[in-house]
């Protein structure tokens, strides 16, 4: 493997020379976990972590290294090794946290395309496609929209949704696709450019791990967990979060992208599951949480089989991602509040002090 086939580019060249980082080795961060790497450069993959002065020195959460990162390295052990230095990004896709966040929250780096992903059927939503089309233009990442699931919806109805798209949304690149039918997938690989880097957005369920696995033409997403072994002796499992494809194209995809998707669709939630909202109304206690209450109408459906329960798991799965999203920017609120409170106060005192 070369550095170019994981998205090395002569700009990076020009600026490892620029600031005499030859001395150092070149990767590129596949995986983070709290202050702990994974970097993989052209011969191997390696557990980093930073050299002192790197930590020390770092300003803000911008100045250290994150997943897409360029870094310069040093290898001390076998497949160990130091991170010395951050090359600039070209861009960097960010938790959209409303107001001023406290600590800001890198979720991928230096991401050419993100492909945008909505299904035909349910999760359409062309307010929610206008929110991530912001959020890739805000990062410097060239949208792509993906179309999914066209299998289930008539020629006719997605012409005139296409029709619908077009009309609103303009100079955007749209593709559309089936993982079911194999429509369009030879389109979609064909267009995914070798040693550029994507990310895939989009709600849970749209086929984003499906779209990834057909373009690799195996079942990546298994095949990825990969002992990463972090701390020597536990070997802990990992999926790698930044994966380079047969056709050439670099994919990354962690946790933080899907979270993004799950706070755009707090409100869809409700939307899509309508038939869960909808039973859980009739559930003998107001707070039940359908597990083991009695008359509870969820697991009624359930077991009359007239609620799908891999459905219901999928619903309850994200509405614990969207509670947990809500909760964080809560608890950031507040401290933006205390802060804020600080300032008034020293402001206060200050003018009291007359000075
Ligand atoms: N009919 C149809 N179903 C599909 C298609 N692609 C995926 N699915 C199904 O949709 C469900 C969700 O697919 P995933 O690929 O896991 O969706 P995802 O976007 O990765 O979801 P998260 O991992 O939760 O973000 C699965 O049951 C797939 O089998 C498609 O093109 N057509
Ligand atoms: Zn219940």
């Amino acid at each position: 493997m070369k550095l170019e086939d994981l998205g090395y580019t002569e700009e990076l060249e020009g600026y490892r020379k620029e600031r005499h980082l030859e001395v150092f080795d070149v990767g590129r961060v596949i995986l983070e976990h709290k202050d702990k790497y994974v970097i993989k450069s052209n011969t191997a993959e390696y557990n980093a972590e930073l050299i002192g002065n790197l930590r020390f020195t770092a300003e803000s959460r911008y100045d250290l290294p994150a997943v897409g990162d360029w870094v310069a390295f040093s290898e001390y052990d076998e497949n160990r090794a130091l991170i010395h230095a951050v090359y600039p990004r070209h861009s960097m896709l960010e938790r959209q946290a409303a107001g001023k966040s406290v600590q800001p929250q890198i979720i991928a780096t230096n991401i050419d395309y993100g492909l945008i992903v909505q299904s035909v059927n349910r999760d359409f939503n062309i307010n929610r496609l206008e929110r991530y089309l912001t959020i890739c233009n805000t990062s410097h990442v060239t949208p792509i929209i993906i179309l999914s699931k066209i299998d289930l919806l008539e020629e006719e109805k997605l012409r005139a949704l296409l029709a619908k798209i077009k009309e609103r949304i303009k100079g955007i690149a749209i593709r559309t696709i089936s993982n079911v039918s194999h429509q369009g997938l030879h389109d979609m690989a064909n267009l995914v450019e070798k040693g550029k880097t994507y990310c895939l957005l989009g709600s849970s369920g749209v086929g984003k791990s499906t779209l990834l696995n057909k373009l690799s033409g195996k079942e990546l997403m298994t095949t990825a967990e990969i002992s990463a072994g972090i701390d020597r002796g536990k070997h802990v499992t990992t999926h790698r979060e930044l994966v380079v494809l047969p056709n050439g194209g670099i994919f990354i995809d962690n946790p933080g992208m899907r979270e993004i998707g799950v706070t755009d669709t707090s409100v869809g939630l409700e939307i899509t599951f309508d038939e869960i909202v909808e039973l859980s109304q009739n559930c003998k206690f107001n707070n039940c949480k359908h597990t083991s209450e009695e008359d509870c109408a969820i697991r009624n459906a359930i077991e009359k089989g007239e609620l799908d329960s891999d459905s219901y798991a999928n619903f309850q799965k994200m509405e614990k991602e969207r509670a947990f999203f809500e909760s964080s920017i809560e608890e950031k609120r507040k401290k933006d509040k205390n802060f804020g409170k600080m300032i008034k106060n020293v402001k206060k005192q200050r003018k009291q002090n007359k000075y």
